[in-house]
């Protein structure tokens, strides 16, 4: 393990997604990233925005283990990624729960995968559900939960292994704009209290400004780093901020650079 340890280092990352066949029923090659630099440091709360299709999953996927670079290399604390790694969790826009078992046996999944389930990693999900607002459904199935409380479960899954970095694609994109609310000061606070380093794919410009200590913007595909925003608040974020003239101004830096990005770089 290298001693300056980087969370997350992605240097030179490319990735083309194969074509195939011939002829007029060829599918071409897409080039989804390229020239993707980004380093998140331990503790962080690191969003990426972009237009749709620019390669934000993609590059996730890459930082989970679940997809090879074509070009580049990704370091996960010091370490080069060759597959997917026990210490990281994943939470996806579906919060895709088993629907035979129930909310505590959902989250303890990870766990079963990787070992033995103990008293500790039962104490752990019992913690984090409490911490998502879920003490008391432990025995509930998924089908007797609300879009919002599926979505915690899945969070809370995605943490039970205790993982050390938590990659989110677009995990409230299917709920209403009201409970979104709520899980994002809900999400700020399992951040802060569980210390983890985060990774958060959004479509949502208040969304990543709100969670956030910095926020990735991507031009379109072929997707590459065209600015990144420190919005500047303390860790706590609350939903007053957002009505602050403060939020306002780093969203609209966030928006304009967006907007701006529609614009191809590099060809
Ligand atoms: N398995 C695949 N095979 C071929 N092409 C793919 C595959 N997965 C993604 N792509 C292509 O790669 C590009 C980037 O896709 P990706 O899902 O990473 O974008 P995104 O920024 O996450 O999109 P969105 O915001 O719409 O969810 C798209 O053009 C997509 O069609």
């Amino acid at each position: 393990m290298s001693t300056e340890e980087h969370a997350v280092e992605l240097a030179g990352l490319r990735h083309v997604f194969a074509g195939r066949g011939r002829g007029r029923r060829a599918v071409r090659d897409v080039e989804a990233v390229k020239d993707v630099d980004l380093t998140v440091e331990p503790g962080e709360f690191v969003s990426i925005v972009g237009p749709s299709g620019c390669g934000k999953s993609t590059i996730l996927k890459m930082i989970a283990g679940l997809l090879r670079p074509t070009e580049g290399s990704v370091r996960v604390w010091g370490e080069p990624v060759t597959g997917p790694r026990r210490d990281i969790g994943i939470a996806l826009q579906d919060a895709t729960l088993l629907p035979w078992r129930d909310v505590m046996s959902n989250c303890l999944f990870p766990v079963e995968l990787h070992g033995k389930v103990t008293g500790a990693a039962r104490e752990r999900v019992s913690g984090l559900l409490e911490r998502a607002g879920l003490a008391g459904f432990e025995s509930r199935r998924p089908k007797e939960l609300s879009g919002g409380m599926r979505q915690r479960v899945a969070i809370c899954r995605a943490l039970a292994d205790d993982p050390r970095l938590l990659l989110l694609d677009e995990p409230f994109g299917s709920l209403d704009a009201l409970t979104r609310e709520q899980m994002n000061i809900d999400l700020n606070r399992i951040w802060r209290e569980t210390e983890k380093t985060a990774l958060l794919i959004t479509h949502g410009i208040d969304e990543a400004v709100l969670l956030s200590t910095r926020v990735v913007v991507l031009s379109e595909r072929p997707g590459t780093v065209v600015e990144v925003v420190t919005p500047p608040f303390p860790k706590e974020r609350t939903k007053e901020l957002m009505s602050t003239p403060e939020f306002a101004e780093v969203s609209g830096q966030v928006r304009d650079r967006l907007f701006a990005s529609d614009v191809k770089v590099g060809g």
